[in-house]
């Protein structure tokens, strides 16, 4: 653990134990459980911006804000050589789904198992902001109880948070069934080049709903649907805007049918919830989504969420460029099939559990150990596709793959157009990476990684392939500005360290020496 965390901590007891307040008083102060503030004390929590902020209120000491002033950076010395195992954590992009579709429900939602993560901060952030009461608990402040209110208020709504992430943008499918207008503000999330949101617009209006943009704002009027059964073919096969269907569907009476519905990792966790909120849902996983909706949802209900297909591939990409033998467990095999097919094409020596199954009841699971190989490029373009095909997110962590490996690759992401660019940030860490064009990076390896000072580029998987290419440079790396991969990651730093690697978690600028 840093020093400073540990000296953020001893600054926090201090102030806890000058007011006179037991580790639970702070800890009720907070929302969080008793043993999180005794983690935090000993320097043994990552913690995130909105927690300072948290503290910095309950302990009335603005010292905290201005001790932790400027931004968080990573330095990273290398190269490293890890071993051991690491267990995948849930994922960002399940979580803030679910943490939307609470709004379904009257009665309690608690969701289990929560990655502690900048964009699930965000999101929590907009949902108390609209007046939903949420609350931290279980041992290690993993699970989050949720309970809306009768009537919510969207015209408070905290902007700041809500302009921070993508997935604003679905509180259009919940919130469209308590209102007849409503304002949201618009989306943020990764800069990865221009991201539509026409295909949200499109299916919901199939469901009543009207969306105006004007001005930083999407105006939304409703009138509801009263067909007793609605076929809708979504323009594109996007995970969220599959989400914001059946969030409009799950409370429309009668039937829906989503035709060219994703079936990614995200959208399989919101339908097993969603059926657990009495919803009927038919094709899970399949691009055929039949879902019988109902007037009014007011279940008690919890949901553990399952693991991510993204960590997984990042982790076992810190094995392989790392040349390292590492276990990484709980991996959801189902998510990463043509992640570990293509690998073993390149040469990657793999073994592999049996399968068990997640704390969902559904997802499949397996530990995967990736050994020491010598990598060849691929044959064939690496490029990504709508599920089953290898995953959007996790085509970036191939970029760094393919500049260790022996040869000529190419990889080709046609779905960004900013994401390729950020990718050529490796070229700084010694990589022979040209951009083709905006959407192809030709990589020739291997790679003779070095260190250097960098900033995050401004999306988060890019960023993190830097991060990795920095454990395996010789020297030492400053990884600037790393709130893009707090958004996504939980104490990655420190789990990577557990593993062998050696990153120092700092504020403000690095030394200049
Ligand atoms: C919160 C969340 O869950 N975010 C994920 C979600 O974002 P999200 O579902 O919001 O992704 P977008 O709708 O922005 O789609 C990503 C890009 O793919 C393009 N596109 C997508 C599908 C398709 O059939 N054709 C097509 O061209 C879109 O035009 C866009 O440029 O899915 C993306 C693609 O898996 C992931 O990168 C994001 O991490
Ligand atoms: C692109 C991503 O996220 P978002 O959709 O939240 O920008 C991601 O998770 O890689």
């Amino acid at each position: 653990m840093s020093t400073t965390s540990q000296a953020i901590g001893t600054m926090i007891r201090d102030g806890r134990v000058a007011r006179g307040w037991s580790q639970q008083r702070l800890a009720d102060e907070l929302g969080t459980a008793q043993s999180a503030v005794h983690r935090i004390e000993n320097g043994q929590q990552n913690l995130s911006l909105s927690m300072i902020d948290r503290l910095a209120d309950a302990l009335d000491m603005p010292l905290i804000h201005t001790a932790t002033e400027g931004k968080l950076n990573f330095q990273i010395t290398g190269p490293t050589k890890l071993s051991g195992d690491i267990a995948v954590r849930t994922s960002k992009n399940a979580a803030v789904a679910l943490l939307c579709a609470s709004l379904l429900n009257r009665g309690t939602t608690v969701l289990r198992g929560i990655a502690r993560i900048e964009e699930v901060d965000r999101i929590c952030e907009v949902l108390t902001s609209i007046g939903v009461t949420m609350k931290w608990i279980g041992d290690r402040s993993q699970d989050l109880e949720i309970r809306r209110p009768e009537v919510l208020t969207p015209a408070t709504i905290n902007q700041r948070a809500a302009r921070r992430t993508r997935s604003i943008l679905m509180f259009l499918g919940p919130l469209m069934h308590d209102f007849d207008t409503f304002e949201l503000p618009y989306a943020g999330g990764c800069d990865l080049g221009a991201r539509t949101v026409h295909p949200h617009m499109s299916a919901l209006r199939r469901f009543g709903l009207g969306v105006e943009a004007t001005d930083g704002q999407y105006q939304a009027s409703v009138d509801k649907c009263t067909l007793s059964e609605r076929h809708i073919t979504l323009v594109e096969r996007g995970d969220t805007v599959t989400e914001n269907a059946l969030m409009a569907a799950a409370r429309t009476e009668g039937v829906s049918v989503l035709r060219n519905a994703s079936g990614n990792y995200m959208v399989q966790d919101l339908c097993f919830f969603l059926q657990k909120l009495g919803v009927r849902i038919e094709g899970i996983g399949t691009t055929t989504l039949r879902v019988e909706g109902v007037k009014n949802i007011d279940v008690d209900v919890e949901y553990f969420i399952s693991e991510d297909p993204i960590e997984a591939m990042s982790l076992l990409t810190a094995g392989i460029v790392t040349n390292s033998e590492i276990t990484v467990r709980r991996c959801p095999i189902e998510f990463l099939e043509v992640e570990i097919a293509v690998l073993e094409e390149m040469g990657q020596q793999m073994e592999m559990s049996a399968e068990y199954t997640s704390n969902n009841g559904c997802t499949r699971l397996v530990d995967v150990t990736v050994k020491p190989s010598k990598l060849v490029a691929p044959l064939d373009k690496i490029h990504p596709m709508p599920f089953p095909g290898l995953n959007i997110d996790n085509l970036p962590f191939f970029a760094v793959i393919c500049a260790t490996a022996e040869g000529q690759s190419v990889i080709y992401d046609w779905v960004y157009d900013n994401r390729a660019i950020h990718l050529k940030k490796l070229a700084d860490f010694g990589a022979n990476v040209q951009l083709m064009d905006a959407h192809r990076l030709l990589i020739i390896g291997p790679t003779r990684w070095r260190g250097r000072n960098i900033e995050c580029p401004p999306a988060l998987r890019p960023a993190v392939c830097l991060l990795l290419a920095a454990m395996a440079s010789r020297g030492t790396t400053n990884l600037l500005d790393v709130y893009v991969i707090n958004r996504g990651y939980e104490d990655l730093p420190q789990r990577l360290n557990a593993l062998g690697a050696n990153i120092n978690v700092f504020w403000g600028e690095p030394n200049a020496d």
